[in-house]
């Protein structure tokens, strides 16, 4: 209808919340709804809590991802990374103050009565909550019920959990693999010695410096003498602390640091003006002081099961609110699992995608939670850009995109499957093929996805002498002290021993021979038939009388007593003449 003749037109205003056009008579309802839809929004996306203050809390992980998808050239940048996911145009602030729970459910916003509506989909919702901070990090449990797996050492009666409850802290060295949780568990005690008047103070081996130990010891007496509070001191990558400061290396020393800061630290550890919690990926009897190992109690933790990861997976898709696909179910048919209403989400996953995913991160909670937030992320990339309207609806995350997703986010090698054995294969042939640049290549696939580097110094040993041999028999030296190499001084530092060693066997002269004889002999013996004919009796030793009466070692030519090359047969009579280095017909 016109407006009357004579009555005032009204006027558009802006809600300077979520800048939508609306008459100016209904901007103050608008804005309540709007402001209370940002808290609901707010409430929801971050159900997760906060971690707590920077200084109390254990270090955030070098995030093994950035949060984009890979390829897309936008990691690390996350309005680039926005973009090459294909979010909407409006800016992070834009979309999340338009947001909220209001009326229908998540999908529909605040949306101003009277002029249209600004509908933002639960596949915005999701997006945001792939952007930022790595999902791992998101998840991190603040809490021991949210804390899975690892009953061997919390289960419901073990010592570490009445510890933690009666919140006495021991000296604790966390020894497990890596995305085990030791950093999670430091998190959890973190946050409660804090409810208990604790400080928790975190130091990274990586970066720490010795003036940073000082520092942390003289705060912690003043805290102690002032204040009587105590102060925990946790050490991420506790066996990094020599290699990292490039100090010189004595056993004897505190973590190998200079003696001026062993002098101070230990007798604090020991008075318990520092309670210390040292975090290690690698066996402490060797990594760890042994003065400092005594103080401590090692608390072994073992890689997350299959199921373990199964309820982390699950809880992490709880968190992006997808909906998860059991056999055989479609998108549009209800689906289970994911414990949010079918309505509200448009992103489904295939059960058996999070199976293999629980499966493949051989048990790393970390990679299997960067693994997951890739798929989901690449599938609402490419479904935006294909889907009309760049509408989420519908998008399916399949097992192969999981795989894919993991192939990006660190590397997809199963160290118990068949993945293993396909690597170990590639990098040998690489090496037979004098492919210098393949053999680094398969080296580091493995490498990086956690094979145990021992297991590759063992193959190069077999190499030297089964593919180079007398061609250049230095070849078993250089892999016997890259065996011994990678043994002293583990991962990640023996990489570069192992590169060595590859690129020199890569490049080194061939030679199959002594390997094709022996097995021509080993095929000789195979075929025999009948009894093996005796060892010749002039070579054999006589070191009784009646051995040598019965005729043993009669007749034998003891050569360095002749000048000349002896005539004398040493293989059975029956084998005279044999020559296993002759080729055989393959
Ligand atoms: N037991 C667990 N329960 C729930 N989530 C876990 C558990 N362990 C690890 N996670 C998840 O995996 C992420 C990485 O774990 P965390 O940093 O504790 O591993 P870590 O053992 O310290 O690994 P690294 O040796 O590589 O530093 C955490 O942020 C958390 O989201």
């Amino acid at each position: 209808m016109e407006p009357a003749e004579g009555a005032e037109e009204e006027r558009s205003v802006q809600c300077p919340v979520c800048l939508w056009e609306l008459p100016s008579s209904d901007i103050n309802s608008h804005l309540d709804r709007c402001l209370q839809a940002c808290g609901d929004e707010a409430e929801s996306s971050g159900s997760e809590p906060e971690p707590p203050s920077a200084e109390a809390e254990p270090s955030s992980k070098r995030p093994r991802l950035a949060a984009a998808p890979s390829g897309s050239h936008a990691e690390g940048r996350p309005e680039e990374a926005r973009r090459a996911a294909g979010s909407p145009v409006l800016s992070f602030f834009h979309t999340c103050r338009g947001v909220g729970r209001s009326g229908a459910g998540r999908n529909e916003a605040a949306a101003p009565t009277g002029r249209g509506r600004a509908v933002v989909r639960s596949g915005d919702v999701l997006a945001r909550k792939l952007h930022g901070k790595p999902l791992a990090e998101r998840l991190r449990p603040d809490t021991l019920c949210h804390y899975v797996g690892q009953e061997q050492v919390l289960g419901a009666q073990s010592l570490l959990r009445s510890l933690l409850e009666s919140h006495e802290i021991p000296s604790l060295i966390l020894w497990g693999p890596p995305g085990c949780g030791k950093t999670t568990l430091a998190h959890i005690i973190a946050n409660n010695s804090k409810k208990n008047g604790m400080r928790f103070v975190t130091l990274s081996a990586t970066s720490a410096k010795t003036n940073d130990v000082r520092d942390v010891i003289s705060q912690a007496q003043n805290e102690k003498s002032l204040f009587k509070r105590k102060t925990i001191l946790f050490i991420d990558e506790i066996h990094r602390f020599n290699k990292s400061q490039q100090v010189v290396i004595d056993r004897d020393q505190l973590f190998l640091l200079p003696s001026h800061a062993q002098d101070t630290f230990l007798p604090h550890v020991e008075c318990g003006t520092v309670t210390l919690i040292g975090a290690t990926t690698e066996n402490p009897s060797f990594q760890v002081n042994a003065a400092l190992l005594s103080r401590c109690r090692v608390i072994v933790l073992e890689k997350l099961s299959v199921e373990a990861m199964e309820a982390i997976l699950m809880r992490a898709v709880r968190f992006l609110g997808l909906q998860v696909l059991g056999q055989g179910e479609q998108p549009s048919t209800s689906a289970t699992g994911s414990g949010s209403k079918s309505s509200e989400s448009l992103v489904y996953i295939e059960k058996k995608a999070l199976n293999t995913l629980a499966y493949l991160c051989d048990g790393d909670a970390r990679t299997g939670l960067n693994g997951l937030q890739l798929a989901v992320q690449a599938r609402v990339a490419v479904g935006r850009t294909t889907a009309k309207g760049g509408a989420t609806d519908g998008i399916v995350v399949t097992e192969e995109h999981v795989k894919e997703g993991l192939q990006r986010s660190h590397i997809l090698y199963d160290r118990a499957g068949e993945e293993h054995y396909n690597c170990i294969s590639a990098l040998h042939k690489s090496m037979r093929g004098s492919d210098e640049n393949a053999s680094l290549y398969w080296l580091a696939r493995m490498l990086e996805g956690g094979e145990d580097p021992l297991y590759v110094a063992r193959r190069l040993v077999r190499f030297a002498s089964e593919d180079i041999g007398l061609a250049d028999p230095l070849a078993l030296t250089q892999a016997v002290a890259a065996y011994q190499g990678c043994h002293s001084i583990g991962m990640p530092e023996c990489e570069v021993i192992l590169a060595q060693c590859v690129v020199y066997f890569a490049r080194a002269p061939k030679s199959i021979e002594v390997y094709r004889a022996y097995g021509n002999v080993k095929e000789c013996l195979r075929m025999h038939t009948g009894p093996l004919p005796p060892v010749p009796l002039h070579l054999r030793n006589a070191p009784t009388k009646l051995m040598k009466n019965l005729g043993y070692g009669k007749g034998y030519k003891y050569n360095p007593m002749y000048k000349e090359p002896v005539e004398q047969d040493y293989l059975p009579e029956e084998l005279k003449g044999a020559n296993f280095f002759k080729e055989r017909e393959m």
